[in-house]
C-alpha cells in the first residue's frame, strides 16, 4: 500500500490492483468505473491497438467524507480522482479519452477544471480550437502541454479541450475539482482520433507528435505550473485541505471570467 497524503484524507493506493483504498469508513465515492483499452478505440495514435484486457484508467466520482459533503455541495463543486495505470499502447503513453466542456449555461465560454497530481507525473494536453463541434479537421489555435509532478496543480482554462497523459514509469493518481454543472463533449476528439498531441514514451522521457487529423495555427508549448494564491494553489499542499479552509475562493470554477488571466499567468514556459 502506498499512502497518498496529498489527498488530504486517508486514502492509499493498492499497488497490486492499482485501486484506491480508504482506511476510513467515513470516506466514500459516489461511483467507480474502470476503462479498458477497447473503450479507447479510435482515440489512440495506433489505430490497431485493441488489447481489450489492458486497463487504462479508473475514475472515482465525488469523493467525500460525511463531514465535508456539504462544503462541496454548497458551492456546486465535485472532487473526483482518476488513476491511470502504468504501461503503453505500443509506444504511446496511457491517457484519458479527452473532451471539451460545454458552455456554462447563459455564457459563451465553458467551465474550467482544476487538477492536482497526487502521485506520479502527468502531462496535461490543453488545446483551444476554432470550433470544438466542427465535423472536419479542427484548427488548433493554442496547444499547452503542462508537465505536472506530484503536489503540483494546474487549471484547465475555459474552452480548452483536455486529456491527461501518464508520462511517468508507474501509476498516475490525480484529483480534479470541477463544477457539478460542467458537461463533457467527446465527439470531435473521437472523430479526430484523439487530442492534437500524441505523447510517446522514450528512453529519456517522452516525445510529442502532432496528430495529423488536425490543422495547426500554432506550435505546442511545454509549460510548468507555479503557485497561485489567487487560485488557492500551493505546491505540496492538498487542494482538498485548502478548499475546506475557504470553499468560496474556488468559486472561479463556476464563474471563471474574473480570474481567467491567472490560469495562464501561473504557467511558465519550460
Ligand atoms: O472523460 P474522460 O475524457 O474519459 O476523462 C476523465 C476525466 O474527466 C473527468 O472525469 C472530469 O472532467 C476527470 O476527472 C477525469 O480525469
Amino acid at each position: 500500500m502506498k499512502d497518498l497524503t496529498l489527498f488530504g484524507m486517508p486514502i492509499a493506493l493498492d499497488e497490486e490492483t492499482g485501486k484506491l483504498v480508504s482506511s476510513s469508513s467515513d470516506i466514500r465515492w459516489e461511483d467507480y468505473s474502470r476503462k479498458y483499452s477497447d473503450k479507447m478505440e479510435g482515440l489512440l495514435a495506433d489505430p490497431d491497438y485493441k488489447k481489450t484486457d489492458d486497463p487504462y484508467y479508473d475514475f472515482y466520482k465525488a469523493i467525500v467524507s460525511d463531514k465535508t459533503r456539504t462544503a462541496f455541495s454548497d458551492v456546486a463543486l465535485r472532487y473526483d480522482s482518476t488513476v491511470i495505470l502504468p504501461g503503453y499502447a505500443g509506444k504511446e503513453c496511457k491517457k484519458t479519452a479527452g473532451h471539451f466542456h460545454l458552455p456554462i449555461p447563459g455564457e459563451t465560454f465553458s467551465f474550467p477544471e482544476l487538477y492536482q497530481v497526487i502521485s506520479g507525473t502527468a502531462l496535461f494536453v490543453m488545446q483551444r480550437v476554432d470550433d470544438y463541434k466542427k465535423e472536419g479537421p479542427m484548427t488548433v489555435n493554442d496547444l499547452l502541454l503542462a508537465e505536472v509532478h506530484a503536489g503540483e496543480t494546474v487549471v484547465i482554462p475555459p474552452d480548452y479541450g483536455h486529456c491527461t497523459v501518464n508520462i511517468g514509469e508507474g501509476t498516475l493518481v490525480f484529483i480534479n475539482l470541477v463544477s457539478v454543472n460542467s458537461m463533457n463533449y467527446y465527439d470531435s476528439v473521437k472523430q479526430s482520433h484523439g487530442m492534437s498531441a500524441y505523447v510517446y514514451h522514450t528512453e529519456t522521457g517522452y516525445q510529442i507528435e502532432k496528430n495529423p487529423n488536425y490543422t495547426f495555427a500554432c506550435e505546442p508549448k511545454i509549460v510548468v505550473p507555479t503557485d497561485s494564491p489567487k487560485l488557492g494553489i500551493y505546491k505540496d499542499v492538498p487542494v482538498y485541505t485548502e478548499f475546506l479552509k475557504n470553499p468560496d475562493l474556488y468559486q472561479y470554477l463556476n464563474a471563471p471570467k474574473e480570474l481567467e488571466n491567472e490560469f495562464f499567468a501561473m504557467l511558465k514556459e519550460k
